[in-house]
C-alpha cells in the first residue's frame, strides 16, 4: 500500500477455492495502481499486487495445478497517475508492466485518444508480446496508413503444470467511438474471419476468452454460441469487464464468465475443476466441469491472507520496488498537492440527485455555473449541459489533492455552444436526453455502460443516430447487482453475537450470493440522470427569448437531433468553443477558489 493509505481491518472471510486452472483477474483498473488512498479496503496498490501473484504461483506450483493472470482492458483514464503525466500514462505504462500476465487485452479507453492508442502500440503490445491479444482490433500505422493487427489475433499455449492446451482471444465489444489510428472490427464480422475459424477448430483442452466486454453484452453471447455449436463438450472461460461491476455468468454447465468490478478494488477469481485432456480423455462429453469464483477486496490483510503468508513475509522483493516505483510516480507528479478541502461526502450515486451530499447537484448549482463561463458571453443566459458519465468517482470529504481532480474527471473533453438559441427549444433538450426513464423500463441490457442511458429518443430515433444508438451519456444504474464500497453506516450495525461488517460489494451472481470474498453489509444505491443541467445569467423577472446552449462536447452527437425533436434547426456549422477547459480544470479552479485550504 502507498504511504498515507488507512490500515484495512480484518472482516469475516470467504476462502478461494482452488481447481485445475485458477485465474487472478483485473479489469478496468483505470490507472489506480497505486490503490485507494482513502478507502482501506481496497488500499493495496500494483506492488502488492505483484507480491500476491509470486505467491499464487507458487502455490499453484507446490499444488500442482495451473494458475494465470489476465487483464481485460481500460488499464487508463481515471486516475493522476495515469492522467497526471505529460504524455498520459508516462509512468503507469512501465509500473502496469512490471506485473507478468499471460493475457490481456484492449477496452475502449485505450482506444478514445490517438496517443493512447499508439502507446498501447508502441510500448503495452511489444512489452506483452507473447500475451497480448487483439482479436477484433486493427490499429493503422502512422508512417504507411496500413492497416495490421494491433496485437497477435489469439495464442495457443500448453499450461506450465498439468500441460493442458489452451486456445485463449481476446475481444473488445462493438465499439465505434475509438481514435481514427484504430479500428474495432465488430464481433460478428470477426468469427466469419479465416484465422477465428481455424482457432475455434484447434481442438484445446479449454478455450480461455478475454474481453473488454461486459457480461450480459450481446459480444459473448455470439462468441459462445459459435465456439460451442464447433465445439459441443470443450470448457469455455470468459474473462470480461467494462460494466464496472462484479458478476459471474453461466452459459451452460461448461461455459462460465466472470467480471471482475472497476478501478483495482476487486481482483476477480476464478478457478475451474474437472477439465477433461482430450488426449486422454475420449468421453469429455461425461465430464462434469464445475466453476468457482470469488471476488477478493484489493487490500494487503486480504491479500496476505489468500496467500497464506505473514505480514513479514508477504512483500517481495519485486513487489515491493514496484510499490517504491508508484510512491515515486506520485511524487514526481505532485498528486498529493491539496486544492482545498471538501466540506462534505459528495456521491455520484450514493445519495439522492437532487440533494445536498449529490456531487451532481453540486456541480449544477456551484461549480458549473460559477466556472463554466466564456467572459465575452458572461452577460447572456446560459443553459449548460453535462453528461454524468464525465463524473468517475465521489469526493470524500477532507483533502481534494490533484490526484482527486482526475479520479473525478479525467476526460479532455472541453465546452462547446450554440448561441442564443431560443429559450423555449433550448430548454426541451436536456428533458430528451433524460427522457428515457428508468433503465429497467426499455429494452436496453442495463449491465451495458453504453446502452445505460436509454436512447433519448425512444423508438423515434433519427435515422442518423440509430447506427450510433449506444452512444449514449454513461447512466448508472442504482438496481445494479453489485455495490461500490464504502465506509459502512452507523444504523447497518448487525447484532451483538454477529462480527462487525464493513459496508461494500454484495453481489449476486449467476453462481449465488457468496462471491464476495468480504462479507459486507450492503450500501444503498440511487439512480441518476443522463445528463444534468446548469442554468445560469437568467433574468429575474421573467424568462429569457434566447440563451446560450452549452455542452461538453462528448455529448455533442445528441445536441442536434435533440434540437431538431425540440423544433430547432441548426447543424454543427452551428457549434463553436464556448470554454477551452476540460472538466478537470474547472472543478480544479473552482475548488481552488471555494474551499478552505486547511482540513
Ligand atoms: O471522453 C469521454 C469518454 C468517456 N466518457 C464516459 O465514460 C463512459 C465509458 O466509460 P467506461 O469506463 O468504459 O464505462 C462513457 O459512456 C461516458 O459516459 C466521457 O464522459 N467522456
Amino acid at each position: 500500500a502507498q504511504p498515507g493509505a488507512p490500515a484495512p481491518v480484518a472482516v469475516p472471510m470467504r476462502e478461494l477455492e482452488w481447481g485445475q486452472i485458477n485465474f487472478i483477474h483485473t479489469t478496468d483498473t483505470h490507472g489506480w495502481h497505486g490503490g485507494h488512498l482513502q478507502e482501506a479496503q481496497y488500499s493495496a496498490d500494483w506492488g502488492d499486487y505483484v507480491s500476491f501473484t509470486e505467491h499464487m504461483r507458487k502455490k499453484a506450483d507446490e499444488k500442482g495445478v495451473d494458475l494465470l493472470v489476465v487483464d481485460t482492458g481500460d488499464r487508463v483514464e481515471g486516475n493522476g497517475l495515469y492522467d497526471g503525466s505529460t504524455p498520459k500514462g508516462n509512468y503507469t505504462s512501465s509500473i502496469f508492466g512490471q506485473q507478468n500476465i499471460d493475457i490481456l487485452c484492449t477496452g475502449n479507453h485505450e482506444l478514445y485518444q490517438e496517443a493512447t492508442v499508439d502507446r498501447e502500440h508502441s510500448i503495452t503490445v511489444p512489452h506483452f508480446k507473447k500475451s497480448y491479444i487483439a482479436s477484433n482490433l486493427d490499429y493503422i500505422e502512422p508512417e504507411t496508413g496500413n492497416q495490421i493487427p494491433q496485437a497477435q489475433r489469439y495464442i495457443k499455449f500448453k499450461t506450465k503444470n498439468q500441460g493442458y492446451t489452451i486456445v485463449a482471444l481476446g475481444f473488445i465489444f462493438d465499439f465505434d467511438r475509438n481514435a481514427n489510428n484504430s479500428v474495432v472490427i465488430t464481433v460478428e464480422e470477426t468469427m466469419k474471419q479465416e484465422w477465428f475459424q481455424s482457432a475455434i477448430r484447434e481442438k484445446p483442452d479449454l478455450f480461455v476468452v478475454s474481453g473488454h466486454v461486459g457480461l450480459r453484452m450481446k459480444e459473448f453471447e455470439q462468441i459462445f454460441r459459435v465456439i460451442r455449436d464447433a465445439n459441443w463438450y470443450t470448457p469455455i472461460a470468459f474473462l470480461g469487464g467494462h460494466a464496472h461491476v462484479r458478476d459471474a455468468r453461466r452459459f451452460d454447465d461448461k461455459a462460465f464468465a466472470i467480471a471482475s468490478g472497476r478501478y483495482f478494488e476487486t481482483i476477480g477469481w476464478m478457478s475451474i475443476d474437472g477439465i477433461p485432456k482430450k488426449s486422454e480423455d475420449s468421453a469429455s462429453a461425461k465430464a462434469t466441469v464445475t466453476f468457482k469464483r470469488r471476488y477478493i477486496d484489493n487490500n494487503v490483510l486480504g491479500l496476505q491472507h489468500h496467500a497464506g503468508v505473514s505480514e513479514t513475509d508477504f512483500l517481495t522483493p519485486r513487489g515491493r520496488n514496484v510499490s517504491q516505483m508508484i510512491t515515486d510516480a506520485r511524487k514526481a507528479l505532485n498528486l498529493d498537492h491539496k486544492l482545498g478541502c471538501s466540506p462534505r461526502d459528495l456521491w455520484m450515486t450514493r445519495a439522492e440527485y437532487p440533494n445536498d451530499g449529490s456531487i451532481f447537484s453540486w456541480l449544477e448549482n456551484e461549480v458549473v455555473p460559477d466556472a463554466v463561463v466564456n467572459e465575452e458571453r458572461a452577460d447572456t443566459p446560459r443553459l449548460t449541459i453535462l453528461n454524468t458519465g464525465a463524473i468517475r468517482f465521489d469526493i470524500f470529504k477532507g483533502a481534494f489533492t490533484k490526484d482527486s481532480t482526475y479520479l473525478i474527471s479525467p476526460f479532455t473533453s472541453k465546452f462547446n455552444y450554440i448561441p442564443d438559441v431560443p429559450y423555449d427549444v433550448a430548454k426541451k433538450v436536456i428533458q430528451l436526453l433524460n427522457s428515457g426513464g428508468p433503465v429497467f423500463n426499455t429494452e436496453l441490457d442495463p449491465s451495458i455502460p453504453e446502452q445505460m442511458a436509454p436512447s433519448p429518443f425512444l423508438g423515434k430515433e433519427p435515422t442518423e443516430l440509430a447506427a450510433h444508438s449506444h452512444h449514449h451519456p454513461h447512466f448508472f444504474d442504482a438496481n445494479s447487482a453489485q455495490q461500490p464500497l464504502v465506509a459502512d453506516d452507523a444504523d447497518d450495525a448487525v447484532s451483538d453475537d454477529e462480527p462487525q461488517l464493513v459496508g461494500g460489494y454484495t453481489t449476486t451472481d449467476d453462481l449465488g450470493d457468496d462471491g464476495d470474498d468480504a462479507v459486507h453489509s450492503p450500501i444503498k444505491f440511487y439512480n441518476v440522470p443522463n445528463c444534468i443541467q446548469s442554468q445560469a445569467g437568467f433574468p429575474e423577472a421573467a424568462d429569457p427569448a434566447t440563451v446560450d446552449l452549452v455542452f461538453i462536447d462528448y455529448v455533442q452527437p445528441w445536441i442536434i437531433p435533440a434540437l431538431k425533436f425540440s423544433g430547432g434547426d441548426y447543424s454543427t456549422d452551428n457549434i463553436t468553443v464556448y470554454l477551452n477547459a476540460t472538466l478537470t480544470d474547472v472543478i480544479a479552479g473552482w475548488v481552488g477558489t471555494h474551499w478552505a485550504k486547511d482540513c
